[in-house]
């Protein structure tokens, strides 16, 4: 079993860069497959839901490399196999390859997909599309059935906001006869940076950014290079490691209006956050006030630093509360905060945390991505040794994560355990 161990309570400073953008690069590497000709990714992290899409990419005969950030994929001999099992249960996003072989071979059997839990995560607005551009949907044993004689343009107005439906709707449309729009959508910069790369592909696209979308259908797409956005979420996280355990961090390869809703909190907590044209610098905080946060949709507050944001809440002065109106069960990592110490509670869709509290070392367990992040940082704040398990869910989304914490004189290392040995007792104390 693989574990991080950190020595925390040293302040942090340098500079940390960023990578590829994780929820960009899980759906540019199934966009490819819509292409006649070979299709170029730069930037992208090493992380290992991007090597997973690889896997996935050369099962149905896709030819792939991967080397220094640069994916090269030739879509030209891919075939429709059917993926009912194995790597598509690994991660979230591999509902993009529903989208992504529907749009090219009018068919698909792709397995519901895996991911972090974080409470119901369904993809009925994901098939409302799919059908709405004239496949025929059936979920058989736990893997969606896409079939269509041809595809269609059709208006679909999403019922809920949603990242993952609106960039699957875009897959599927954009080699669909006619044209699609889509209402309500979602308007990451993870959906401008899909778009980018499928119009540069000869896509025609118009909107994406905004909450309708318009694609025109066209005859067929081709190979072309894309370079894919810095990771706001990466970004995030290390800004707020800054604010909780940094002696003046610079966060390079970020796009500073990304971050908007976060610095505007940070802000208001207290910390003076520096924008440049493609970084931030926050130097040593003091005073950290409390406030309170509500997840929302982009350009709100992403619920994916909703966890790392409430170990920053540990230290700020007073009770805060942050509610998170994107997922109902996103709250694990908050029994494994109070083992280290914190004073926190769950009620209803929110957490409540008050401080300043000193962290003390722990053995504890990441559930999911973000629970891990925020884990790292409140192990990086407290005295003494902690351990974090089941960091593989970490590793999906932070590539080089020690080695870039180290950068900034962290004491953290990975390291394998016997699982036998390490005995059940180091989790088993209540947390207080
Ligand atoms: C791979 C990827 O990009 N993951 C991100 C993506 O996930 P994902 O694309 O899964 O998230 P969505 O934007 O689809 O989900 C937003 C909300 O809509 C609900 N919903 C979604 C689809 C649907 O068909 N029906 C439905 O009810 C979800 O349960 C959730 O409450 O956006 C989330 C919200 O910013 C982020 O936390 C994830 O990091
Ligand atoms: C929830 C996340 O990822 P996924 O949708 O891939 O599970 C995340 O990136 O925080």
């Amino acid at each position: 079993m693989d574990v991080y161990k950190i020595t925390g309570g040293k302040r942090l400073s340098g500079t940390i860069k960023v990578n590829g953008a994780k929820n960009s690069a899980v759906a540019l590497i199934p966009a490819s497959i819509l292409a006649n000709s070979p299709v170029q990714i730069e930037g992208l992290p090493g992380i290992s839901d991007v090597w997973t899409l690889k896997n996935i990419l050369e099962e149905i005969g896709g030819e792939v490399s991967f080397e220094d950030g640069t994916m090269s994929i030739d879509p030209t001999n891919m075939i429709d196999m059917p993926l009912p099992n194995g790597n598509v249960k690994k991660l979230r996003a591999s509902y993009y390859m529903m989208g992504a072989m529907l749009g090219r071979f009018k068919h698909a059997a792709i397995g519901l997909p895996g991911g972090c839990f974080l409470g119901p995560r369904p993809i009925d607005q994901h098939i409302k599309g799919f059908e709405a551009l004239g496949a025929k949907v059936t979920n058989e044993h736990g893997a969606i059935y896409l079939r269509a004689d041809e595809l269609r343009g059709a208006k679909i107005y999403l019922d809920v906001v949603s990242v993952g439906a609106t960039i699957n709707i875009m897959l599927a449309a954009v080699l669909a006869k006619g044209q699609t729009t889509i209402e309500n959508a979602a308007k990451e910069p993870e959906i401008i940076d899909v778009a980018t790369l499928l119009t540069n592909m000869g896509a025609k696209i118009k909107g994406a950014g905004t909450n309708i979308i318009r694609i025109d259908g066209v005859e067929e797409l081709h190979g072309t290079n894309h370079t894919i956005i810095p990771d706001r979420i990466e970004a995030g996280t290390f800004m707020i490691l800054a604010a909780a355990a940094g002696d003046g961090i610079t966060i390079d390869n970020v796009i500073p209006f990304h971050m908007e809703a976060l610095t505007a909190k940070l802000r208001e907590m207290g910390v003076d956050v520096q924008e440049s044209d493609e970084s931030i610098h926050i130097p040593k905080p003091e005073n950290l006030q409390a406030i309170d946060v509500k997840t929302l949709v982009y350009p709100g507050f992403a619920t994916d630093l909703q966890q790392p944001f409430s170990v920053l809440m540990t230290q700020a002065e007073g009770s805060s509360m942050i509610t998170d109106t994107i997922y109902s069960a996103r709250f694990k990592h908050i029994d494994e905060l109070r083992r280290m110490n914190a004073s926190g509670r769950v009620e209803g869709r929110a957490a409540i945390i008050t401080g300043p509290t000193p962290l003390t070392s722990a053995t504890v367990v990441a559930s999911d991505l973000r629970a891990g992040a925020a884990l790292v940082i409140a192990g990086l704040l407290a005295d003494g040794e902690t351990e974090i398990r089941e960091i593989y869910h970490i590793e999906r989304g932070y590539s080089e994560i020690v080695e870039k914490l180290r950068g900034l004189g962290a004491e953290i290392r990975r390291e394998t355990i016997d699982p036998v040995t390490s005995t059940k007792s180091d989790l088993s104390s209540d947390a207080n």
